[in-house]
């Protein structure tokens, strides 16, 4: 009798995201506080249109909105938790990342500069963490440096959302498509493309200068900002 064939092989969660998000688009769906837009309901609104227009991903500030998006939209949810607006406020503490990874997060979305974290831990204690949890962990750099450091504490995704956003790293009103490049000829772990990227060739030349995924946000989920950038574009 010929023996059964061997099962399948069992895919690798990780490298089956990774492979998932390879040159495609993440929506950012958020809304800063005050804004109408921050509503639970409607951020998972905003997550199913990012769905239905082709997104591989979404990414969603806030446990809550997590579980929510999580119930709502087949996509992987990058989950990141925003608190305060200085020194380090995207997931600052392993409790935030636990949190997340409890709402479903598939990966979480963690500020990997090098300050100071508010519950003294290191980014590698948070992926050490969250990978015990189950979970991925996209390091959110400004640096060269940093997105080094990240890729050798265990990151799975490194993006470069924080370029421009923390002191010593010049404002920009562009993509930081250079710091794209840098670290995808240097580090062994995809590279994503985060921050101002306004248009559909900007995010074509994230890809181009090596960004294995792009995330948007301002410029598809963010009408508030978007009106007042007309209106400030009028004359008088
Ligand atoms: C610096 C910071 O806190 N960035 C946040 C990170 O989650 C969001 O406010 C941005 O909207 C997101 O990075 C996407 O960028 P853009 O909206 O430029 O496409």
């Amino acid at each position: 009798m010929t023996p059964p064939p061997p099962p399948p092989l069992s895919p690798n969660p990780r490298q089956s995201l990774a492979a998932s998000l390879e040159g495609r688009l993440i929506v950012s769906c958020q809304a800063p506080p005050g804004d109408p837009m921050r509503h639970t309901g409607t951020l998972v609104r905003m997550a199913l249109a990012a769905e239905a227009g082709g997104a591989a991903a979404v990414r969603v500030n806030e446990p809550e909105v997590v579980a929510a998006t999580v119930a709502a939209v087949g996509l992987p949810v990058i989950g990141l938790w925003k608190d305060g607006d200085t020194g380090v406020y995207i997931t600052p503490s392993v409790r935030h990342a636990l949190a997340l990874v409890e709402a479903g997060a598939a990966v979480v979305a963690a500020d990997a500069t090098a300050r100071p974290r508010p519950d003294g831990s290191t980014f590698a204690d948070l992926v050490a963490a969250v990978h015990a949890a189950g979970a991925q962990v996209m390091a959110d750099v400004s640096t060269f440096h940093e997105g080094r450091e990240a890729a050798a504490q265990g990151a799975d995704l490194v993006a470069t959302t924080l370029s421009g956003y923390v002191p010593g790293s010049p404002r920009r009103t562009e993509p930081d498509l250079a710091l794209v490049a840098d670290l995808a000829a240097a580090i062994g772990v995809p590279v994503v493309a985060e921050g101002r990227i306004a248009t559909p060739a900007q995010a074509a030349a994230a890809l181009a200068a090596g960004a294995s995924s792009v995330v948007v946000g301002t410029a598809i989920t963010a009408p508030t900002a978007l009106t007042r950038l007309f209106v400030e574009g009028l004359p008088g």
